[in-house]
């Protein structure tokens, strides 16, 4: 059974249901939590009573400085609803670790910012070093992988596209909610990963919801496909894409080719202004709300519930 760990400004908290238990231990960072686990066994087997968690204010469970890398277009739904077809080459994207924010933190959109996108990812937890080179079969995971977590790749769209910038469109402070448990993981724990269910909605209205059975290439090959040319360490975190249903869709087929045909400056004043009447882009007010779990709550990563507020 996996254990559900929150990390609060005075420091980190083994989840029983609804109370939480302090975990006694020198750690601050997500790595040396990682490194201090008997102290974690410790705290989940007290007979303490524990604190209610509603009366605890959860930061993200990751800290940074850490390496924050993305898979791009890694679920068949989202490579649908962005006009992909075919075979889709796995590739990766870095997101700045300044990015990653508390789960019940405000996503705040920058001024220059107009199309901002919600995007509800796994994030796996790197419990231990991942040299360059390193082949992960899926029965490895366990010894590289500590845990998962909720994360959202809040990502300004018209950054993204007109600048063809992954990077900077989706590393601005507050791009990368993340939490609120991280849930260490048993080995045998490993083969339900097909099964947690990833859903985010928007003030209620539910927007995306699938399991990992929609993903294209899985945790291992990933982080294999990784190892090729950068190595990862304890603490570091993978987000492993999104599922459809987005705010941006593709644009049919026939008017993705006389864009085409179009000066980009041209094409994308035409995009956005048809995607200016799109209702589902992020604004003030708006609260995003993601869970990820299997039907079983074996596996359950908790409610990320986040404010969308503009800069000021
Ligand atoms: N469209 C886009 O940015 N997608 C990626 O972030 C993803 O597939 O998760």
């Amino acid at each position: 059974m996996s254990t559900n760990v929150l990390r609060t400004a005075d420091g980190w908290w083994v989840v029983r249901c609804d109370r939480a238990v302090p975990v006694e231990t020198k750690a601050v960072t997500t790595a040396e939590l990682l490194a201090d686990r008997a102290a974690v066994h410790e705290a989940a087997s007290s007979d303490e009573s524990g604190t209610p968690v509603a009366d605890l204010v959860a930061l993200s469970p990751v800290t940074s400085p850490c390496r924050v890398v993305a898979q791009m277009v890694n679920y068949r739904s989202h490579a649908r609803d962005s006009g992909f077809k075919g075979e889709i080459p796995p590739a990766f994207f870095r997101k700045a670790s300044g990015s990653v924010s508390g789960p019940g933190e405000a996503v705040v959109r920058p001024a220059h910012v107009k199309f901002l996108d919600y995007e509800i990812e796994l994030g796996l937890v790197m419990g231990a070093s991942l040299p360059v080179g390193t082949v992960v079969e899926e029965r490895d995971l366990p010894s590289y992988v500590a845990g998962l977590v909720i994360t959202n790749d809040i990502s300004a769209r018209e950054v993204q596209l007109t600048k063809t910038q992954f990077y900077e469109s989706k590393s601005y402070p507050t791009f990368t909610p993340t939490g609120p448990y991280l849930a260490l993981l048993e080995p045998e724990d490993f083969t339900r990963l097909l099964d947690l269910r990833l859903k985010l909605s928007v003030n209620g209205e539910l927007r995306q919801d699938r399991t990992l059975a929609d993903m294209i290439v899985r945790p291992a090959q990933a982080l294999t496909l990784l190892a090729r040319f950068q190595t990862l360490d304890a603490g570091d975190l993978l987000l492993t894409g999104t599922p459809g249903g987005t705010a941006l869709k593709a644009p049919p087929k026939p008017v993705e080719k006389i864009g085409a045909l179009l000066p980009p400056a041209v094409k994308w004043k035409a995009f956005f202004k048809s995607q200016a009447k799109n209702p589902h882009y992020l604004s003030r007010g708006d609260v995003i709300t993601a869970t990820i779990a299997t039907p079983d709550g074996r596996i359950d990563l908790g409610e990320q519930r986040t404010p969308v507020t503009d800069a000021k």
